[in-house]
């Protein structure tokens, strides 16, 4: 287990943090921008002293450690990559500094390179490296000495859409096959739920809600949570009343409106996503959003709208 308990205050800003995640999982640490994600993370790393509080990991106290014997490996956003060195030295370099036998070194780095796709570059500099390259570098080069822990801060966050995506994948498996425990931050509510099994919503320094994907995408503790992840219908007394729910706030999750038969409503506004459609539709005085497959609709069509009240769940 990675167990922690850690306080630290900034001017106008507290983090209180309690935390049990179990080992050889991914977990992501989702929140939005100064919602305290990197403190924490800088704080479990070692790189910021905490106002109070511990971390342990496998039962044993790393606060009193530094960084360097943490066990912790740390790819940041800015990967900094040592530029004189070339690939293959940048993945070694965690390797020599723990003194692993040649041999062992060896097979290491060329696992890493193979698994990470750089062997035709494992000679050139980082500066002759594209973006996406050079993140798979620092990857690689955070991986070689299996830290106990690998902490991800943004990992994908400076490259391009195409590129992030691609990366993504990549992660995803490499950190499957390597079995490490992970923790990465992100704000993008997409990219945590592919890379972690297991969630954690930060909001202003606190932890609001711990869970796997799915648990937390369809029970979204209250309606905070459930707009940050992109949730988009979600209902006051009022408008759950006019829809026939009980009068109190609700979430409608995903697949919760049918299109074609049922009382008629107005598309207002048409959203083309390519892959799909979303429709903000006005019906029974509520606007209400629906996405899916293309429908065949254009602004100010009209369209029967059925709901499913068992994909309507009441939230705080
Ligand atoms: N060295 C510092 N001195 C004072 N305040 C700080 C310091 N570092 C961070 N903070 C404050 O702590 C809060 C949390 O910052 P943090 O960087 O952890 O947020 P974050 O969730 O990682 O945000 P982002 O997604 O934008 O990176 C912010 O309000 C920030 O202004």
């Amino acid at each position: 287990m990675l167990e922690l308990k850690l306080q630290k205050r900034y001017p106008g800003f507290a983090l209180e943090v309690s935390l049990a995640l179990p080992e050889g999982e991914t977990a992501a640490l989702l929140g939005p921008s100064g919602s305290g994600k990197s403190t924490l993370l800088k704080l479990i790393a070692g790189l910021l002293p905490p106002d109070g509080g511990w971390v342990r990991l496998g039962g044993m106290d790393l606060t009193p450690l530094p960084p360097e014997r943490r066990g912790v490996g740390f790819v940041f956003q800015d990967y900094a990559l040592f530029p004189h060195l070339t690939v293959w030295d940048n993945v070694a370099f965690g390797l020599v500094e723990a003194r692993w036998p040649r041999e062992a070194l060896r097979a290491r780095v060329e696992e890493l390179l193979e698994r990470t796709g750089l062997q035709a570059h494992a000679h050139k500099k980082p500066q002759a490296l594209s973006g996406g390259e050079q993140q798979r570098v620092a990857l690689a080069r955070a991986l070689a000495p299996r830290p106990r822990l690998l902490l991800l801060d943004e990992p994908l966050g400076a490259l391009d859409l195409r590129l992030k995506e691609e990366l993504l994948f990549f992660l995803r498996r490499l950190l499957k096959e390597e079995r490490t425990t992970a923790l990465v931050v992100t704000h993008d509510q997409e990219e945590a739920f592919l890379l972690a099994q297991r969630v954690v919503v930060m909001r202003e320094g606190k932890v609001v809600q711990t869970g796997r994907p799915e648990a937390v995408w369809t029970r979204p503790k209250d309606a905070w949570v459930a707009r940050f992840l992109g949730h988009k219908n979600l209902l006051s007394p009022e408008e759950s009343a006019r829809l026939g729910l009980p009068q109190r706030a609700h979430l409608l999750l995903p697949g919760a409106l049918d299109l074609g038969t049922g009382e008629e409503g107005v598309v207002e506004e048409r959203l083309f996503f390519g892959a799909r459609v979303g429709l903000w539709l006005s019906w029974r005085g509520v606007r209400l959003y629906w996405e899916g497959a293309e429908p065949g609709l254009e602004e100010g069509d009209r369209v029967g709208v059925r709901l499913d009240p068992a994909l309507a769940i009441p939230i705080d």
